[in-house]
């Protein structure tokens, strides 16, 4: 295990104030694929994949590849996964690799070694986890990320409107069980500065007020831009005095303007723009 540079909070909020506050989703969709003249190939797969990344990986703070449209071409797919995660790093931006792996402990390790070790070709600079199986079960990525430099961003509320009936529903401490995550993540976080390694993941579909924020001390990645019907104009709304902790994600709504390496640019620097009157008002 090799330890890299600063911390991930650190680096995302260098990322952040280098590049503006977006992460793009690359998430090759066979409508997608279809919509860029494309077929379901990994010969296809590899050029969607390549295209976001020479358009975008110089241009954005983070790239979060969804390892299942990969994952759906077998070894071949995992293998331009591989190559995207390691041509993004090299390019400059930050990749979250969105996996929301979660297990008993003994299998969480062999996770975190497949997606944060640095001699894993699967490695990149944080891992979505999901906390179902208890947060604690998520100590030994946390482990890794920590040694690493690497960060781990956990499942709190997301963005569907399915999570609702799990997420908000209340413990013996009259918390939801998205603010106990958020706290739980907090308490991992305490005393890093300029912000910790472990970031929730809270949609921007959602309205505003429904979790505290103020102590979390980490990075909060906001998915459902566009697509999923969350606004730009809507995310001072929905996360207030923690807007300067988010990460707003949007994956389709970037996307669709391929296949041109510079329309796909011209979009991302657009939604970027917008990101930051917003974040600056
Ligand atoms: O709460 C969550 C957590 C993760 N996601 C992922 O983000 C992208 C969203 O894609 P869009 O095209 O921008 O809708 C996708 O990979 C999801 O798995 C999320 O949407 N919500």
């Amino acid at each position: 295990m090799t330890t890299v540079r600063a911390g991930f909070g650190k680096r995302l909020q260098d990322a952040m104030a280098a590049r503006g506050p977006l992460c793009v989703g690359i998430d090759p969709h066979p409508a997608l694929l279809q919509a860029w003249g494309l077929d379901e190939t990994p010969a296809s797969l590899e050029r969607f994949a390549m295209t976001a990344v020479e358009a975008l990986a110089g241009e954005v703070a983070v790239l979060k590849p969804q390892s299942a449209f990969f994952e759906i071409y077998g070894s071949a797919g995992v293998a331009v996964l591989e190559r995207v995660i390691a041509e993004a790093r090299q390019a400059g931006a930050l990749v979250v690799l969105d996996v929301k792996r979660g297990d008993i402990g003994s299998t969480m390790t062999a996770y975190a070694n497949a997606y944060l070790d640095e001699h894993s070709p699967l490695a990149a600079d944080a891992m979505t986890v999901s906390p179902y199986l208890g947060y604690g079960s998520l100590a030994p990525a946390l482990g890794i990320a920590e040694q690493t430099g690497r960060g781990v961003i956990v499942l709190a509320r997301t963005s569907n409107p399915e999570g609702a009936g799990l997420q908000r529903a209340v413990n013996q401490e009259e918390r939801s069980v998205a603010q106990s995550i958020v706290d739980a993540a907090a308490e991992s976080n305490a005393g890093a500065d300029p912000m910790g390694y472990v970031g929730v993941v809270v949609g921007a579909t959602l309205r505003g007020g429904e979790l505290d924020l103020s102590a979390l001390n980490g990075p909060i990645l906001a998915p459902g831009l566009g697509a999923q019907g969350g606004s730009v104009q809507g995310l001072r709304a929905v996360f207030g005095s923690a807007l300067p902790h988010v990460l707003p994600a949007a994956a389709r709504e970037v996307l669709r303007h391929g296949p041109g390496v510079a329309d796909l640019r011209t979009a991302a620097h657009r939604f970027r723009d917008d990101l930051v009157a917003v974040f600056n008002a």
